[in-house]
């Protein structure tokens, strides 16, 4: 159904291909993964099926790629969307039309869809996706994870012969991107859908693939095969299958029950080492003093008093209440952030967690309740004095750059936070060895755009510290390089609080996991015992030795060393 003949892309300007030797074929009713460290092309390769390389990214593509016996060169991308649908890394970028529903039903009617099939279509994709209840709303006042699941919807209404995936679950709740994927692999089994989809999470994903393509480094050429055949060697892999490697479990288990099926005698092993603290991981490194009075027990369903802590908070917020037009967004929250914490905010797509983050940084006004950030009030105080009490790393950090070059970019940081001429370039430079200063922010990878953001909200070394879904696109060593720069900046006396899906990112990096539901605390404490607690954010280490509470492979690694 796709079929790709050696075939090579090079983008304007650039000097070497940036994929070469493509030569893979899948077939009709097949769901295969693209997996492979940042940047080695497979934006590329996915862009090839569905004609945007190189009709509209420019560049050379050599080869052939055929998509139900289209070629993909002399057929422009509107000419493939009757086979192809297509969801790409920025859901914002995808959208035409204004409504919820609208949009599920576009691609539907430019194909002339009859009307009666176009209902029933948009009304089963609102309930597979969980959007029924936001079918009459603007897309612009959708949360990050709700317009994605719009995206997905949007291309699946058309029943296309093929699907084109580009982390099609990077914004999406655990529970959600479960049930997406449960749903692509429903249309791959029942209507023979032939699904290509790259994603970098793959504790997600990679028990739903039929075969795994990996591109292993730039100019690499591309291996196909069984998942486990290619996990085995693969430089990308989940915990599960790092686990696996460590415990030396051969063939490879993918999934948590078949990996629970071989774990008895390492966790007599283990059982044999020092039960894990509750916050282990993190204090290995870098945690504060545990506060007596910290709740050992997740509070799950209580409502939280606040609770004395041994340092004074860096934030607090008390009986938070926040509208966002007609949405109660937040209804009596309650936080506090101490200095050299780092807490991870979970929660479902449109729990809160960018609103209880924007209004920590005076974005969002509150309806009710306070909000204190280093003494101030975030909202009555000027972004000038702002800057040096809290910073934000948005969800894309795309939102925070303005200029046209990293070093006009870092030159206005220093302005805006008063600072030193420099600071920002010598925290860039620390960040992005390597990156010139004439660079267009634009040109960036992902991951380095996180840097360079980061580098911009740190010049103005704000005691508090707000991440937005900061491993979004990040592949696994990109992700190991940010916590070890969170936990140095926590070290160092930073108050952190991350909004995140990731659940292993929250169980390798956070002291304390706050769940938010329906704009409501529902759980707040160490992040063991609230993780252990609830199936949706246990990460796989968890689950895989329970009830031994382990929450990483570091750890196990640890343990057995
Ligand atoms: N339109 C473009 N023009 C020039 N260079 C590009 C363009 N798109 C991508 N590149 C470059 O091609 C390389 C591969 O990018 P691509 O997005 O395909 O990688 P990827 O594997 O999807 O990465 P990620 O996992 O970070 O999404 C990168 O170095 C990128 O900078
Ligand atoms: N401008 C707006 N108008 C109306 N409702 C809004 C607006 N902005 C956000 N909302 C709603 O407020 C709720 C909370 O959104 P928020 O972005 O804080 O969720 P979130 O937990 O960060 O979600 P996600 O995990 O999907 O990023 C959602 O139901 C969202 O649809």
């Amino acid at each position: 159904m796709i079929r790709f003949e050696d075939v090579s892309v090079t983008y304007d300007g650039a000097a070497e291909p940036t994929v070469r030797g493509v030569d893979f074929t899948v077939p009709e009713g097949e769901l295969v993964l693209l997996v492979g460290p940042s940047g080695v092309g497979k934006s590329t390769v996915l862009g090839a099926v569905s004609g945007l390389v190189p009709h509209f990214t420019g560049g050379t593509l050599r080869g052939r790629v055929t998509v139900a016996g289209r070629d993909t060169r002399t057929h422009k991308p509107r000419e493939l969307a009757d086979v192809v649908g297509t969801v790409g890394q920025d859901p914002l970028s995808h959208f035409v039309t204004d409504t919820v529903e609208d949009e599920l039903a576009y691609g539907m009617e430019s194909l002339g869809i009859a009307p009666d099939v176009m209902r029933r279509r948009v009304e089963e994709t609102l309930d597979l996706l969980g959007l029924a209840e936001l079918r009459d709303r603007p897309i612009s006042t959708l949360s990050g994870g709700q317009q994605q699941r719009v995206a997905i919807g949007s291309v699946l209404t058309p029943h296309p012969k093929v699907l084109v995936l580009d982390e099609p679950t990077s914004a999406l709740d655990p529970a959600a991107a479960e049930e997406v994927l449960a749903v692509l692999q429903r249309l791959v089994h029942d209507l023979g859908t032939t699904v290509l989809m790259a994603e970098h999470r793959l504790e997600r994903v990679v028990q739903y693939a039929d075969r795994v393509a990996l591109l292993p480094a730039p100019g690499a050429p591309l291996t196909l095969g069984t998942p486990p055949e290619v996990m085995a060697a693969s430089p990308v892999y989940p915990p599960v299958v790092d686990l696996g490697r460590l415990a030396g479990w051969s063939p490879l288990p993918l999934t948590v029950r078949d990996a629970r099926r071989r774990a008895g005698a390492l966790r007599e092993r283990l059982a044999a080492t020092e039960t894990p603290t509750p916050t282990a991981t993190a204090t290995a490194t870098a945690a504060p003093a545990p506060s007596p009075s910290r709740p050992r027990r997740p509070r799950l369903l209580r409502k939280r008093a606040p609770v004395p802590s041994a340092a004074l908070p860096v934030a607090a917020v008390e009986a938070l209440a926040v509208r966002r037009g007609r949405v109660e967004a937040l209804r009596r929250v309650d936080l506090t952030a101490s200095p050299g914490e780092i807490i991870a905010l979970m929660g479902r797509n449109g729990a809160g967690k960018s609103t209880l983050l924007g209004a920590l940084v005076g974005l969002v006004p509150p309806a009710g309740g306070s909000v204190r950030v280093g003494g101030a009030v975030p909202h009555r105080t000027a972004p000038r004095d702002l800057v040096r009490r809290v910073g934000l790393v948005p969800q894309e950090p795309r939102d925070l750059l303005y200029a046209d070059t990293v070093a006009a970019e870092c030159v206005a940081a220093d302005g805006d936070a008063g600072a030193e001429p420099g600071t920002c370039r010598a925290l860039v430079s620390e960040l992005l060895p390597g990156v010139a200063d004439g660079t267009h922010p634009r040109d960036l990878s992902e991951g380095q755009r996180l840097a360079l953001a980061l580098a911009v909200v740190l010049t103005a070394r704000p005691p508090l510290l707000l991440l937005d879904e900061p491993t979004r696109g990040l592949d696994y060593a990109a992700k190991g390089r940010l916590v070890t720069l969170l936990r140095a900046l926590a070290a160092d006396g930073h108050a952190i609080v991350l909004a995140t899906h990731d659940v292993e990112l929250a169980a390798e990096l956070a002291h304390r996991v706050v769940i938010l539901a329906a704009g409501e605390v529902v759980a707040d404490g160490p992040t063991a015992e609230v993780v252990v607690a609830s199936p949706s954010f246990a990460p796989q280490v968890t689950k895989i030795l329970a009830p031994q509470h382990w929450l990483t492979v570091t750890q196990v690694r640890e343990a057995l060393a």
